[in-house]
């Protein structure tokens, strides 16, 4: 769908994207993170055809940006970081003159009036957008970039700005138009990547540095794969029992943790999922599983050793480090309500 070879940007000396290459399949979220500085933007604004590379090349659909420009246009609908709205339109007004702009052929009422009901804007339809809130001017910068139907949107930090109620409901928009476009997102809040895309592709320095899926991206870049069992049973037997399992590299105890109970460190092959086999020896035996946990890192802290210049030992497994981070419970179902100021307005 996406294909971006071997993309270099150089603004005189200094080198934002350095031979960066990944493809974006079909129909699925992926977000850009990294941070300030990355090269994220410049990456996007090279897919769009808005900045030519120095070298390399970007394909939409099997289509050339630099050879086909204005097809590829076509096929992409874009929210830079600053939404480029009127203040002085209103957002019919706006919306028309885009729908003009872009030369879109569809059904011009039936369109906007659809474009409209997706982004939840037909409230303010009549409204002059420099009076709308942060949140609902965001939801206009989308309604235009889905003028004419691109199969593509690419949205540059979509959220930036907005209070926790609006990021819920742009991630929520996010997610909606996500089941019938690709998207690519860019984002340096790592909560926001998880709770949006299903692929994440980390940027530092201008260089891509972690490409995967988001679920399994932090197992995958972690360099150890023990898991942790406490154990109800008696530590000598446990201990043999599990080096007689099959698969298994190392195994040894941390210690009785309660009156009886006691953690087993068991490291397996690389790849291999000990888990289901360590549950059926356990109830086998009757020594009661208390807890199991891995030794992964979280994504937090494969992010910061990604984007901190030294990514090349992994921590251990406490999560110890501090990021930005957001509200709990930002999965939360759709908000019923409008936003505050258009609500107040009312
Ligand atoms: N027009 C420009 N002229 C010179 N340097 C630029 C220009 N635009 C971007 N850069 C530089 O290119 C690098 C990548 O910038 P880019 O805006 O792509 O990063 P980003 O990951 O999007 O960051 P942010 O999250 O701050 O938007 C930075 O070092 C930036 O200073």
């Amino acid at each position: 769908m996406i294909e971006v070879k071997n993309l270099t940007k150089r603004y005189g000396t200094n080198t934002a994207l350095n031979n960066v290459s990944f493809t974006v399949e079909e129909g699925t979220i992926v977000g850009f993170l990294g941070p300030n500085g990355a090269g994220k933007s410049t990456t996007m604004n090279i897919i769009t055809g808005y900045l030519s590379a120095t070298s390399g090349s970007v394909t939409v659909q099997g289509k050339n940006t630099l050879e086909n420009p204005n097809e590829v246009k076509k096929l992409i609908g874009y929210l830079p970081e600053l939404p480029p709205l009127y203040m002085d339109m209103t957002v019919k007004e706006y919306l028309n003159f885009m729908y003009e702009l872009k030369g879109v052929k569809l059904d011009r009422k039936q369109h906007i009036g659809e474009i409209c009901r997706l982004t939840k804007i037909d409230n303010v339809y009549t409204r002059l957008i420099g009076n709308l809130s942060k949140g609902y001017k965001q939801r206009v910068g989308i309604a235009q970039a889905l003028l004419g139907n691109p199969p593509v949107l690419i949205l540059d930090e979509p959220t930036v700005g907005l209070d926790p109620k609006q990021i819920i409901e742009i991630r929520n928009l996010i997610k909606s138009l996500g089941r019938n476009h690709t998207i690519i997102l860019s984002s340096h809040i790592l909560p926001e990547v998880q709770a949006v895309c299903e692929r994440v592709i980390v940027m530092n320095n201008g260089c891509l540095v972690a490409d995967g899926a988001t679920d399994t991206l932090a197992h995958d870049l972690s360099a150890e794969h023990r898991i942790i069992a406490r154990i109800d049973g008696p530590e000598s037997e446990i201990l043999q029992a599990i080096r007689g399992m099959e698969h298994i590299v190392e195994v040894y105890s941390l210690g009785e943790k309660e009156k009886g109970v006691f953690e087993i460190s068991i490291e397996g092959e690389p790849n291999y999922d000990l888990r289901r086999n360590l549950f059926a020896l356990l109830t086998r035996k009757g020594w009661p599983l208390l807890a199991l946990r891995n030794t992964d890192l979280t994504l937090e802290e494969v992010f910061l050793q990604l984007t901190s210049g030294d990514a090349s030992h992994a921590a251990p497994a406490e999560p110890a480090v501090e990021v930005e981070t957001e509200p709990e419970n930002t999965e939360a179902s759709e908000p019923e309500e409008a936003e505050t100021k258009e609500d107040a307005e009312k």
